[in-house]
């Protein structure tokens, strides 16, 4: 690890640990799963070799389903016979009421069988491109370094990289999520949004291909939002090379995206581009607010 960026290193041991163990993660296992259990662990016919002009999928998922046994509810399903794909140089949005699974079907894109057992699809088969980075809710339990540009580097000490290309690809991402300036910034003197925009360009000078997020908006007010917004924007730039699946419960950030996936109680009820996807919301909204007479 490039040591001229981490004199100052202090306490989150924590934090720092669950990075290292992502880290861990990323560099040992496979890009695929399939459960040997299930009926549906076939390979995905959605890439077509014969025809050049089919966009690659970064994101595959077949038929997904994922259960728990709970102590007083038994065996609970979370996850229902989910199956998506998310095209390379695409942004997509995975919507959907409280509970219903969102981040339960995004971890195990990102966790693989590392928690053998805990997250590995009860059935069904992915497959997602690497390297992939997971982008937390809360940038807090992410961002571990002193300095901004000491934290986008963090991720870096696991290639064997000479310090001019760790420098470079540290400004390179950090200008692409516009924090460029803030490079010798003290962290804990970041907004929320620049914090997961530093989260964001970790991942980017990673050169990761998958970026998976989960509602990184959530604790954020307009201005953050629409920073963080324009950040994954400019990091999934449409020439095919990087694709973000992104959870969501706000819907106007719906516009900015490629496609949509709406679930509910474990399924994915609807998937599409965004028009498809807001028609669809529209007419469900017009169920609850006709009742009312609004
Ligand atoms: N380890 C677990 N043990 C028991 N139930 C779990 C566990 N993990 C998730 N669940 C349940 O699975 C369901 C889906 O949870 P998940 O966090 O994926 O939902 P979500 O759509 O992301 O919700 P939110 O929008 O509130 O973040 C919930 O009912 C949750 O209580």
């Amino acid at each position: 690890m490039p040591a001229i960026l981490f004199s100052s290193l202090t306490g989150t041991t924590t934090i720092v640990a669950s990075r290292l163990a992502l880290i861990f993660i990323e560099l040992h296992l496979p890009p695929s799963f399939s459960s040997t259990s299930s009926p549906f662990s076939f390979i995905c016919s959605w890439r077509c070799p014969s025809d050049s002009a089919a966009p690659t999928i970064a994101i595959e998922g077949n038929r997904l389903s994922f259960s728990l046994v709970s102590n007083n509810r038994g065996t609970v399903e979370i996850l229902k016979d989910c199956s998506l794909r998310v095209p390379s140089g695409e942004l997509w949005m995975l919507l959907g009421p409280n509970g219903c699974g969102k981040s339960t079907l995004l971890q195990p894109y990102f966790f693989n069988q590392v928690l053998a057992g805990f997250l590995k699809p009860t059935k069904g088969s992915f497959h997602v491109n690497r390297p992939k980075s997971f982008v937390f809710q809360n940038p807090d339990h992410q961002v571990v370094m002193p300095t901004v540009e000491a934290d986008v580097a963090f991720g870096l000490g696991k290639f064997d990289l000479a310090l001019d290309e760790v420098r470079s690809r540290v400004s390179k991402a950090l200008d692409a999520v516009g924090m460029l300036k803030y490079s010798q910034r003290p962290i804990q003197t970041l907004s929320g949004g620049q914090k997961q925009r530093v989260a964001i360009a970790g991942a980017l000078a990673e050169e990761s291909k998958v970026l998976l997020l989960d509602e990184l908006t959530t604790f954020l007010d307009e201005y953050d939002q629409l920073g963080v917004i324009e950040a994954v924007k400019n990091s999934v730039p449409g020439n095919g090379e990087v694709a973000a699946l992104w959870v969501t419960h706000r819907l106007e950030e719906l516009k900015h995206a490629d496609g949509a996936f709406y679930m509910e109680n474990g399924c994915i009820v609807m998937h599409g581009d965004v028009p498809s996807v807001v028609d669809f919301l529209k007419r469900k909204q017009s169920c609850y607010i006709q009742p009312f007479n609004l």
